[in-house]
């Protein structure tokens, strides 16, 4: 059991106060420590920003491969909660893990235009079990949120690196797929001209392509959009991360709006840790709720991780031939990973 759980800040200011203790009735705030892997990156180095802004966090461990220095000492100048390190190199990895209550990654390489996410596969899947493997030996509990791409893969690579060093918590792993919610959501609220922060869309499969389902049938405010509409918005979420590719032209892929959702989801996490009740987001995860070993769905975050995976809910004809074409292609890729994963 982590120390860190029973370690307790109580807060100075009244202001400071509101801020930490907003949703907790003791307003006192448990210690918790997250580690970015690939904190120097496109993504990275602006999730290192939100984090430290976020008062849930006391303890903010920076690891990269390079650059690591100079992104924490400029992120620990803020003046917030938590204190921020820099850990560079393989030999520091440990050092940055220990102790972290959630490890998110966002190591490895991004895409260029006319690349799949499947085509990052042969670099970020070494990258990831290497990381996994050091995440088992130092922070085993840490509940671990993937962003590395292909997430689809990259998260059953995770669970066997894992399962190999008798580590493996279903509860504890978790694919990010904020983003894809994050993008029905402002695309769904253009559309349908409702306020885009009522908005409400389910998104569930996986992540990339025709695997990212938007549940449209689902959103909040209802707005019964014609069908062309439907498609058109399911389209664009499903197209969304080579949108931003393009519009790069060769300088990356999503990495601002792919830092919110991560700091959103994170946020998700530690609030279900903290014991926040009724913290309930989409993600990528161990699930039973289709014939496929993981899939992205609503999942209720608890004290342990994940406290429930939620059904699908009622589904469209659309949405329903949407989740027969994708179950294959999703298949394909969970497997991929689980063979890598085990090769010697
Ligand atoms: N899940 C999602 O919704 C999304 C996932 N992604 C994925 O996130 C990943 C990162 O994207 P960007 O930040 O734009 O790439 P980037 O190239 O800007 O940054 C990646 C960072 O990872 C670091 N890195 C490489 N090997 C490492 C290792 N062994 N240990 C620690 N750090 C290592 C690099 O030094 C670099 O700083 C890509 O795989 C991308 O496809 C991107 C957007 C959305
Ligand atoms: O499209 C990419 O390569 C990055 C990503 O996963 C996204 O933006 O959704």
């Amino acid at each position: 059991m982590r120390t860190s759980m029973f370690r307790l800040i109580r807060n100075g200011s009244a202001s400071r106060s509101r801020d930490i203790g907003r949703g907790y009735s003791s307003g006192a705030v448990p210690e918790r420590k997250v580690a970015v892997l690939g904190a120097a990156g496109g993504i990275g180095q602006p999730l290192a920003l939100l984090m430290k802004l976020n008062p849930l966090v006391s303890r903010l461990a920076l690891y990269d491969i390079a650059g690591t220095p100079g992104v924490a000492a400029d992120v620990s100048h803020i003046n917030t909660r938590s204190e921020v390190a820099g850990y560079m190199g393989e030999e520091q990895l440990g050092q940055a893990l220990e102790g972290s209550d959630v490890v998110i990654i966002p190591a490895g390489v991004p895409r260029k235009p006319g690349m799949t996410r499947d085509d990052l596969f042969n670099i970020n899947a070494g990258i990831v079990k290497s990381l996994c493997t050091a995440i088992a030996k130092y922070c085993p509990h840490a509940l671990v949120n993937m962003i590395s791409n292909p997430v689809n893969s990259t998260v059953p690579i995770a669970a066997e690196v894992f399962k190999k060093a008798g580590t493996y918590d279903e509860k504890k792993l978790f694919g990010v797929t904020t983003l894809d919610v994050v993008r029905a959501k402002t695309f769904y609220a253009g559309k349908a001209k409702v306020p885009v922060g009522e908005v409400n869309v389910p998104v569930v499969g996986g992540h990339a392509g025709i695997t990212i389902l938007p549940l449209f049938s689902q959103a909040t405010p209802k707005a019964n959009l014609p069908d062309e509409d439907i498609n058109a918005l399911t389209k664009r979420t499903q197209d969304g991360g080579t949108e931003v590719v393009e519009a790069k032209a060769g300088k990356g892929s999503a990495t601002l709006s792919m830092a919110y959702a991560g700091a959103l989801f994170a946020d998700a996490c530690l609030k279900g840790l903290n014991g926040v009740p009724d913290v309930v987001e989409c993600s990528f995860v161990q699930s039973n709720i289709t014939e496929l070993p993981f899939f992205a769905s609503k999942v209720k975050l608890g004290k342990n991780g994940v406290e429930e995976v939620l059904g699908l809910g009622s589904l469209s004809d659309f949405e329903k031939r949407g989740l027969e074409n994708l179950l294959p292609k999703l298949k394909a890729s969970i497997e991929k990973g689980i063979k890598f994963a085990n090769q010697i």
